[in-house]
Parts: structure tokens; C-alpha cells; sequence
């Protein structure tokens, strides 16, 4: 990614985030199969970096589609940049970890889907699109089409997808978990760059402490199931971060106590 290209596409609104008390039970003809969120409440600021980390079933996915407004919750209070989560916007883009494309859409068409749908493609909006396109190292492949993509690019053309919105809030759930270990590595490099330049918001889940230790800001443990806040624990390592840094005794000991909290 070039760090000029991404002066140019500037700055967006980066939003906060407010949990409070969140509680989420899952219904079968409206019977209770199983309660996903116990009493999460969580702060982040704007244009911090997130991560979430948790035990399998301890309801992180199910808590980024409550952000993302997916799914609403039961109970509590659930405020994106001070307004309350009715739905899906534009304003929170969302990456899986299966990259949401269109198969039959090129890169460019993939990228301007969105502003298209909502009747929003104006020439500034072709002119961000070619700049992200540069920005996430696609420009050359425009006009192919997904399959026709490595896995990594289909990764950074689902960034551009959704970064053409402006979300002040990036909500990615696992997204570099399929991918193989150069690729994920690039990937983490290439969204630090990113979160850089561009400041917005993100609450990131993974499985991976080392993920975590390396991109956050601070990590929210998530105990469970069902789902409840652990701890909240600052990272504390400076920024910008790079690979390099994981070798490092600050890093290996910042590691250690986020593991040991996961562990209890
Ligand atoms: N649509 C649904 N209907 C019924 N139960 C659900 C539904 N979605 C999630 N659950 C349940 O809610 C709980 C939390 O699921 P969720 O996927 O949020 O956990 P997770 O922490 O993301 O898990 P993992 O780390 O394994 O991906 C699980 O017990 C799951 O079976």
C-alpha cells in the first residue's frame, strides 16, 4: 500500500462504541436454545483498534452482528457514535472471514456496488474508488473478476468494498483466519497501515493472541459461554507496530498476560 495514496483518500469520521449490560438469547419458536451474551459492556473509543478475544461460543461473532445490527439484542444498550444500533448502515462496514464479493462483478464493479445500490456514484465517488484500488494494491487487476483473484487480493478487495462507504467503525470478525501464514502476515501488515493513515474505529475478533497482542490498542477478554466481559487489558506497546516486534521481550510478556487472563 502506498502511504501517499492513502494521504490522499484522507481521513474519515471515526466512531465510538458504548456497551452496556448487552444480553442476547437465541429462540426457537420463541423458546430459549441458548443465551450467546450474559452482560457485555464495553467502551471504545474513537479510532482505537479493538480486538476481542474469547473462547469458542463465548459469543464474539454474535456481538459484532449486534454492532454490525444484524441481530438485535435482548437487552442493554448498544451506541455507535452515540446513536443506538437499529440496523445495518453504511456507516459500519463489516469484513468476514470469507471475503464478501460478488463471483460475477470485477473488482471495480465489486468496489462501487454500494454507492451504486443507494444511487450515490458520483465522479468523486469513481475517484476514491480508483484511489483505494490503488491504495490496497489492486489497481492492475480492475477488471478481473473474483475467482480470478489470490486469496489475499480477495481480502483487499473486500477492504475496498468497504472502505468506499467511509465506515467510522470497521467491525471484522476473523477475518485473516483462513489464510495462510505469509498471507495473513501481509494482510495484518497491510491493515496496520491502513488503521494508520486512516484512524477509523475497528473491533477485531480473533482466536489469536499473537493477532491481538500485535494489532490492538487493548483486548477485551469475553469469558463464557455465555458471554460476559473478563477484562479489558491495555496492550501498551508503541505504535507503529511492525512483524518485527513480536520478537521482542515487551511484546512476549504484553502476550503472556492477555494468555493468562484467557487461561483463567
Ligand atoms: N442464530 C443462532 N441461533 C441459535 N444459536 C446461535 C445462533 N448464533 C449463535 N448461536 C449460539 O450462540 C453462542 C455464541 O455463538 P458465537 O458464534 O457468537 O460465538 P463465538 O465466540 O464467535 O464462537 P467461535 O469463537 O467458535 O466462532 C453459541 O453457543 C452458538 O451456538
Amino acid at each position: 500500500m502506498s502511504a501517499v495514496a492513502e494521504e490522499r483518500v484522507g481521513a474519515q469520521q471515526s466512531a465510538g462504541v458504548r456497551l452496556r449490560d448487552v444480553r442476547k438469547t437465541f429462540r426457537n419458536r420463541r423458546r430459549p436454545v441458548r443465551t450467546a451474551l450474559d452482560g457485555v459492556s464495553l467502551d471504545v473509543a474513537p479510532g482505537e483498534f479493538l480486538c476481542l478475544l474469547g473462547p469458542s461460543g463465548c459469543g464474539k461473532s454474535t456481538l459484532l452482528n449486534i454492532l454490525a445490527g444484524f441481530v438485535p439484542a435482548d437487552s442493554g444498550q448498544v451506541l455507535v457514535d452515540g446513536r443506538p444500533v437499529t440496523g445495518p448502515g453504511p456507516d459500519r462496514g463489516v469484513l468476514f472471514q470469507t471475503p464478501m464479493l460478488f463471483p460475477w462483478l470485477t473488482t471495480w464493479q465489486n468496489v462501487l456496488y454500494g454507492p451504486k445500490a443507494r444511487g450515490a456514484l458520483t465522479r468523486q465517488v469513481r475517484e476514491e474508488a480508483e484511489r483505494l484500488l490503488e491504495t490496497v494494491g489492486l489497481a492492475d487487476a480492475r477488471d478481473a473478476y473474483p475467482h480470478e483473484l489470490s486469496g489475499g487480493m480477495r481480502h483487499r478487495a473486500a477492504f475496498a468494498r468497504v472502505l468506499i462507504n467511509r465506515p467510522g467503525l470497521l467491525l471484522m470478525d476473523e477475518p485473516f483466519g483462513a489464510l495462510d501464514a505469509i498471507t495473513r502476515a501481509n494482510m495484518q501488515r497491510f491493515l496496520l497501515e491502513l488503521w494508520q493513515g486512516r484512524r477509523m474505529t475497528i473491533v477485531f475478533v480473533t482466536h489469536d493472541v499473537e493477532e491481538a497482542t500485535l494489532l490492538g490498542d487493548r483486548v477485551c477478554v469475553l469469558s463464557g459461554p455465555p458471554g460476559a466481559t473478563e477484562a479489558v487489558l491495555d496492550i501498551g506497546l508503541r505504535r507503529p507496530r511492525t512483524y518485527e516486534d513480536t520478537e521482542t521481550l515487551e511484546f512476549v510478556t504484553a502476550k503472556r498476560r492477555i494468555r493468562e487472563v484467557l487461561e483463567r
